[in-house]
């Protein structure tokens, strides 16, 4: 059984690697849409507020209002910098690559494994036009990929 849960957020990001207008810092609202395989025990399975309860918080303190980063973005060592100067506490969320929404949904899948729940699927919303779909398949095939070069698509918090 599967059950369908939403969540939102908002970030700033930028994809330095593409030359156009993505590489301008710009921001999203972000939804994401988790797909739960869950088991029948008795008149119900999973509460719904259990998934709230860990997605929620997690949502709220490492993503909304921060900033997606690649770690290897020379604007990240900028941040650094003013952050050294200032003492200001920036919240960035860091990538081993670019902030793609492929690499969020590899992020996301992965932490949403660690919590413990079995997803089946993830789906991305980063504008009003463009959704992907990252089932538990591309997740397996791109630990494999990230595996094979050593180096993850992107970082853990
Ligand atoms: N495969 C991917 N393609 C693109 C990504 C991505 O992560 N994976 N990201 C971007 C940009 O970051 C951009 O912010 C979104 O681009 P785009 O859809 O072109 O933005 P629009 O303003 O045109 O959105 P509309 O909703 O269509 O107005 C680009 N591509």
């Amino acid at each position: 059984m599967i059950i369908q849960k939403e969540y939102k957020f908002y970030a700033a990001h930028r994809n330095e690697t593409l030359k156009d207008k993505c590489s301008n810092l710009h921001g999203h609202r972000y939804g994401v849409r988790c797909f739960f395989e869950v088991e029948r025990d008795g008149e119900i399975s999973t509460l719904f507020g259990e998934f709230d309860s860990r997605m929620e918080p997690w949502i709220k303190e490492y993503y909304d209002h921060g900033m997606l980063i690649n770690v290897n973005d020379p604007l990240y060592e900028s941040l650094q910098e003013h952050c050294r100067r200032t003492g200001e506490q920036l919240k960035m969320k860091l990538f081993n690559g670019p902030t793609s929404v492929e690499n969020l949904a590899w992020m996301l899948f992965t932490e949403v494994t660690d919590m413990g729940f079995r997803l089946a699927q993830l789906e991305i919303r980063e504008t009003d036009t463009s959704v992907i779909s990252y089932t538990r398949e591309d997740w397996i095939r791109d630990n494999r990929l990230f595996a094979s070069l050593r180096s993850p698509g992107a970082a853990t918090p």
